[in-house]
Order: structure tokens, then sequence, then C-alpha cells
């Protein structure tokens, strides 16, 4: 087998090997929307791919996904490169995401946080910082939930997607954004 098609089959069996997080990706669509009727905004954050996976679901909300429809408050904390360089650079690496929530996090906000070891520490202190701010949070995880899991709150969402291959598990996240982009279409409509 060539290694791409063998790419394909092992990404489609880990996309199968995780449809049964359903439930939990219909309740964080819900919650999500629910904190934009209620005005609230959505802040997210992830490194590497995840910052792109970020960027990625603000634009749909921002802008659009498949249908015309209101504008929606999702904004990336990956993309200010003098907010991410002079945190770096003057504090920590670890603080780059949590300061930014703690600028703009109100209570009623959400905070989607993308991993997919769940071991990233600007993530967790980001989440620490949100819970702080009374915003709460919907991980978007992987692998065994890594330090992550245990510091989220029962008002919080984990997500975690079965796997050990990162990249397997950015091709579920990737998929789950979609599928959150499509709910809000829909609740949007009602
Ligand atoms: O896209 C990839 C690998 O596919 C990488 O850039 C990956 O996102 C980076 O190594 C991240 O730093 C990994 O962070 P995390 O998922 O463990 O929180
Ligand atoms: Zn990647």
């Amino acid at each position: 087998m060539s290694i791409i098609s063998q790419h394909f089959k092992e990404s489609a069996a880990s996309i199968l090997d995780n449809a049964h997080l359903e439930s939990q990706i219909e309740a964080a669509a819900k919650h999500i929307y629910a904190s934009f009727e209620a005005g609230g905004k959505l802040l997210i954050c992830g490194n590497g791919g995840s910052a792109a996976d970020a960027q990625h679901l603000s634009s749909e909300l921002l802008n659009r996904y498949k249908r015309e429809r209101r504008e929606l408050p999702g904004i990336a904390l990956t993309t200010d490169g003098s907010t991410l360089t002079s945190i770096g650079n003057d504090y920590d690496y670890s603080q780059v995401f949590s300061k930014q929530v703690s600028a703009l996090g109100r209570p009623g906000d959400v905070l989607l946080v993308i991993t997919t070891s769940g071991n990233s520490a600007n993530i967790a202190r980001a989440v620490e910082v949100a819970h702080e701010k009374s915003v709460t949070v919907v991980a978007l995880n992987g692998k065994a939930g890594g330090k992550l899991s245990p510091i989220l709150g029962s008002d919080d969402i984990d997500i975690i997607v079965k796997g050990d291959v990162t990249a397997r598990i950015q091709e579920v996240h990737g998929l789950i954004i979609h599928c959150i982009c499509e709910l809000i279409d829909i609740y949007e409509l009602d």
C-alpha cells in the first residue's frame, strides 16, 4: 500500500473511531451559540497546526460558513505577532494566550482551546485564567486528555479525540470544527 493510501485509510478509520463524540460536539455548539445569543464571544487558541485551526474557525464565524447569516464574534488569539512576541519575550511563552484571555475575557464568554496532547503549558494557563474570568471552556483535546482534562471544570466541555498520532487527531479536530459551524448555521436560521 502506498504511503498516501495508507494515510487516507488511517484518517478515515480515525474519523469513524471518534463518531461517538457526536453528543459532546452538539453540546459544544449549543454552548457556544448560547454565549453568542447572550452577547458573549468565543476566544480560540492552539499551537502549530491547531493555531491554524483556531484561525480557520474564527474566519468562519466572523465571515460565514455555508449560509448567509450575521457575523459572529470568534476571535483567534494566535494572529497578533506583536502581542505574541512581546508576551513571549517579556514573560514566558506559557502566557501568550492567558494574558489575552485576561484582557479580553468577560463573564459568559467561551474559550475554545485546541490541543492534540492536552499538555501545552500555554493552553493550561489560558484555561486557568478563563476560570478566573468566569469564561467557560470547550476543549478540542486528544490522546488521553493530558494535563488539561483534570483542570477543566464541571461547566466545561472536554472533547477528547481518541488516537496516538497528532496529525490524525488534528484531522478529526478539523471535522469537529466544521460540525460546530454547521450546527451554528442551523441554530442561526431556525
Ligand atoms: O501541526 C502540527 C503537527 O501536525 C504541529 O505544528 C503541532 O500542532 C505542534 O507541534 C504543536 O505545538 C502541538 O501542540 P499540542 O497539540 O500538543 O497542544
Ligand atoms: Zn500539522
